[in-house]
């Protein structure tokens, strides 16, 4: 294992390192040293930078290079700055070391999700301007807070501002997941986050007796239920017959119960209350309201006293009432100038896909803007999330190519002035 940045302090590597080993992760980050990097980079390369600060403490980096028409809808990409937290006692490497090892990898967290992409951008821009490539379309990064925790105080309030107004964007890029193949993966949706808790409420009882509707035991029927639901969307997918992104999931994230003693919980009494939360993602081509009837009537029936409550954390549809899809077809222009960039550039990808989990993206989509997922990372496993999260240099490297054809077309094209 070495690290090389002694030798090469002025290198796109030596940059994503750096970053790397801001602290972005939460519960904590510091976004500002994050802001200051990032500005520091694209005023060096030339760029315009703004900040803006929806909610004290978490700021948005707006980074702009001006296109030669301005009038045409301009181009936003995307990157969140946090992290979600590393346990670095299970790491081989600290998370925030950034270590090369002597076969490439870059060990840190957020190397996968996403900060990649955060220099990517920059270093693809540095390359075009130094090559005098002059875009006719203006370009914009934003740099956002808080996605890894829902976007609410980032994304969420970003694009409901007079701010994101002004840029009139007409097409945007945001990130996608690694592809342990060849080709890279393209997403052209997410699917949206649920939280539901189910409450259960019961007689409670002396722990010998046997009685009928303890508050634990419809709660514990309650999530048998749940469980032959979530079998069955499962086993679609392990039958090979549908995407894991493509079904409803439902996974228990907790379980409160148990009335507390000072040795642990009291052992002889039935409670009188229990809950149990679930993570719910909803593709976008669900019925939303099915899922709510099925909610009430059959995970959590009146009769059993039992209440649900959902939380939604995203929407299911746009404001004309549409799934929140961006089209991957002759009716979206976009994707062919998307699609022909990185076939240009010696790319290939695979056919596109929902996300399984959720980002920013869903915000901008809800506006009808178009979006798509996309990180250039292929032959890479997927670790977001995981220990040992790490990316080659060779593929960050390459995703700086990828990204010089997709922004010079992005922004070349003029095909239609309305789009
Ligand atoms: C409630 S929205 C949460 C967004 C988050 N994004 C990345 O992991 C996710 O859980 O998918
Ligand atoms: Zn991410
Ligand atoms: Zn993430």
């Amino acid at each position: 294992q070495y690290d090389d940045d002694e030798s090469d302090q002025n290198s796109p590597i030596s940059r994503f390192q750096h970053y790397l080993r801001i602290k972005t992760a939460h519960p904590d980050p510091d976004y500002a040293s994050a802001v200051s990097f990032l500005e520091s980079q694209a005023l060096e390369i030339g760029l315009h930078t703004k900040i803006l600060e929806f909610v004290p403490g978490k700021p948005l980096l707006l980074v702009t290079w001006n296109g030669l028409n301005p009038s045409l809808p301009s181009i936003l990409l995307n990157s969140h700055m946090d992290s979600v937290p590393a346990e670095p006692s299970k790491w081989l490497y600290p998370p925030f070391s950034a270590l090369r090892t002597s076969d490439g990898k870059i060990f840190a967290r957020g190397s996968q999700d996403d900060k990649c992409i955060a220099i990517q951008y920059l270093e693809a821009i540095r390359n075009l301007r130094s090559r005098n490539f002059i875009p006719d379309r203006t370009i914009h990064i934003s740099y956002v807070p808080d996605e890894e925790i829902g976007g609410f105080d980032g994304a969420s309030k970003f694009v409901l501002s007079k701010e994101f107004k002004e840029l009139n964007v007409g097409f945007m890029m945001d990130e996608g997941q690694a592809s342990p193949g060849d080709e890279f993966r393209v997403f052209y949706a997410d699917r949206s986050p649920w939280g539901l808790i189910i409450r259960a409420e019961g007689a409670p009882g002396h722990g010998s007796r046997m009685y009928d509707n303890s508050a634990m035991e419809n709660l514990m029927k309650s999530v048998e239920i749940i469980s032959k639901f979530r079998e069955s969307q499962f086993d679609m997918v392990k039958a090979g017959e549908t995407a894991n992104s493509e079904v409803i999931s439902v996974n228990p994230v907790f379980v409160n119960a148990g009335i507390p003693s000072p040795t642990g919980f009291v052992m002889n009494m039935q409670p009188s209350e229990a809950e149990a939360g679930f993570d719910l993602r909803i593709p976008p081509t669900a019925d939303p309201d099915a899922i709510r009837r099925r909610i009430v009537e059959e995970w959590a029936p009146a009769r059993r006293n039992l209440t649900s409550q959902i939380i939604e954390k995203g929407p299911i549809r746009d404001y004309l009432g549409r799934p929140l899809m961006t089209m991957t077809n002759d009716s979206n222009p976009w994707w062919s100038v998307f699609k022909t960039a990185i076939s240009d550039a010696g790319g290939k990808l695979s056919r596109p896909e929902i996300l399984a989990s959720t980002t920013d993206a869903r915000f901008m989509r809800q506006l009808g803007i178009p979006v798509l997922g996309f990180s250039p990372m292929s032959n890479t496993p997927i670790l977001l999330h995981e220990h040992n999260e790490f990316l080659k240099d060779t593929v960050f490297l390459r995703g700086i190519k990828i990204y010089e054809s997709i922004i010079s077309a992005l922004s070349s094209f003029v095909a239609d002035a309305s789009q």
